[in-house]
């Protein structure tokens, strides 16, 4: 025991130096001040009051004490953590260079600044040098520094991102914000949906809604088994469901499972198609799936003829409504359906749609296990692609592409304990954004359904009857 007291403060000063030199500095400084003005509640308020103001702030507004609070521990991190060693680790980890005096420079630490979960560390960049090779020297820098060396599964999310020209944010995480799960979204009034922003996840930088842009695009959504492709299409559905009931969205579903997946949430959908397993054969069966994509192919391109030369950008209204067409088991339909024509048919539907749907207001949401380009051909036909979790590296390469591998997407590290997390990648955009989709228990998805029921269809014209007035009654009684 005698000798744990005497060991504990050798290695405190031997692994944090300066931390203990400054707690000695600060202790010092301290009792300087005690000694001085020979009041031991001036001192005792001088530096409690600091820290009380700051927990206050914090606890009464966190949004703006935020960027505050990340600059103070940031300052804190750095000097104890990043600054004396960055020199010394930046050289071993190939970010040194020599300049024409043959001296050894480094590209020098600006801040950083400790987010929640994070340190982002801003860096100016020597001449010469891209944040590409940063984006292959982060990795030894985090082992260097010991980054999150109790979760090694954390060097995964290690990236570095220009943000702006000469300078690259070195992301070391801490935490993981997205481990704890996400309640659904709150609806607005059918009047303020937005489609091309609707909110179907949290994001792993800010915590802030991330809002999908679902108007005017396709959404591929790759994971294994039990990875939480439920949650992305249920978050989408449910950031749609204001405008079922107005006739602004109409709701369609293909669900090769026998149901089980879109089923429970029936009443949301305007047609949905499902195996029932009723006595016709297999191949009929599957073919009510396939008319669904067909019947979505000829509204497509009706629409597309229709709008030719008159409208630059589609607009939807109850009359013409905007149409999402979910299908969960995508490969089913493009692969592995036992019905040569059947699939034919089905792929060259869905190349009408994605290829003529986007801007007339048909969007198809496509979820799958497998990514690879034999199971859907199509797949660079989708703007927006989503990685959950997946089993290797390669697969998260064909889901997100290089360019998003390399920007950090990796699929394959992330954790079977956190379904619903994954990798946002927009076309446009290289960096795939980490998020984290919502989940709604099948209570969740009953209850969506009952409050935003799809309107009924309007009666079939042959059906209304001219209801004669007073004038034609008596004529014809006459
Ligand atoms: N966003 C989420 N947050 C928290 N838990 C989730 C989330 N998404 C899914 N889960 C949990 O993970 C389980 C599996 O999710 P889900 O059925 O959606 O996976 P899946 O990818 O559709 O799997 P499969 O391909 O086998 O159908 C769910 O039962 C649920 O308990």
């Amino acid at each position: 025991m005698a000798l744990l007291l005497i060991a504990w403060p050798l290695v405190l000063v031997w692994k944090f130096p300066i931390l203990v030199a400054a707690l000695v500095v600060a202790a010092g400084a301290v009792y300087a001040a005690s000694y001085l003005v020979a009041d031991w509640t001036l001192v005792a308020a001088a530096t409690v009051a600091p820290v009380v103001l700051l927990a206050a702030w914090r606890t009464a507004h966190r949004s703006s004490f935020a960027p505050v609070g990340a600059w103070l521990l940031g300052c804190v991190r750095c000097g104890l953590l990043y600054r004396w060693r960055w020199r010394h680790h930046a050289i071993a980890c190939g970010l040194g260079m020599r300049d024409k005096d043959g001296e050894v420079i480094t590209p020098r630490l600006v801040r950083v600044l400790s987010k929640p979960g994070r340190d982002e560390l801003k860096v100016r960049m020597l001449p010469g040098q891209t944040p590409d090779l940063y984006l292959t020297r982060v990795v030894p820098l985090a082992h260097a520094f010991r980054i999150a060396s109790s979760h090694p599964e954390y060097i995964d999310r290690v990236t570095a991102t220009c943000t702006k020209s000469g300078m690259v944010t070195i992301t070391f995480p801490r935490a993981d914000p997205l481990r704890h799960y996400v309640p659904p979204f709150r609806h607005p009034p059918a009047e303020r949906l937005d489609l091309s922003a609707l909110p179907v996840a949290r994001l792993d930088s800010t915590m802030d809604a991330y809002r999908l842009p679902l108007l005017y695009t396709h959404v591929l959504v790759a994971g294994a088994t039990g990875s939480g492709k439920g949650s992305v299409l249920w978050s989408i559905v449910n950031a749609l469901a204001p405008g079922i009931p107005v006739g602004l969205v109409r709701l369609y579903g293909i669900d090769p499972k026998g149901g089980m997946e879109l089923a429970l949430g029936r009443s949301l959908f305007h047609r949905l198609a499902y195996d029932t397993g009723d006595d016709r054969t297999g191949e009929e069966r599957a073919a009510d799936l396939v008319r669904v994509m067909e019947d979505l192919a000829d509204v497509s391109a009706a629409r597309a003829a229709r709008y030719a030369g008159k409208l630059r950008k589609f607009a939807p209204s109850p009359d013409e409504p905007y149409i999402v067409l979910v299908i969960d088991e995508l490969a089913y339909l493009t692969k592995y359906m036992p019905f040569p024509a059947l699939k034919k048919t089905f792929s060259q539907a869905m190349a009408t749609v994605l290829t003529q749907g986007r801007a007339v207001g048909v969007t198809i949401v496509g979820l799958l296990q497998d990514p690879r380009k034999e199971t859907v051909p199509e797949r660079s036909l989708f703007p927006v692609k989503i990685g959950l979790r997946l089993d290797s590296a390669s697969e998260s390469r064909m889901i997100l592409g290089d360019a998003g591998y390399e920007r950090g997407g990796h699929c394959e590290a992330i954790p079977t304990g956190l379904p619903g997390v994954g990798y946002v990648l927009i076309d446009g955009d290289p960096t795939p954004r980490r998020v984290r989709f919502s989940y709604l228990s099948d209570d969740d998805v009953r209850a969506l359904a009952w409050t935003n029921p799809t309107p009924p269809p309007a009666p079939p014209a042959a059906a209304l009857v001219a209801v004669p007035d007073n004038d034609d009654r008596a004529a014809v009684a006459a």
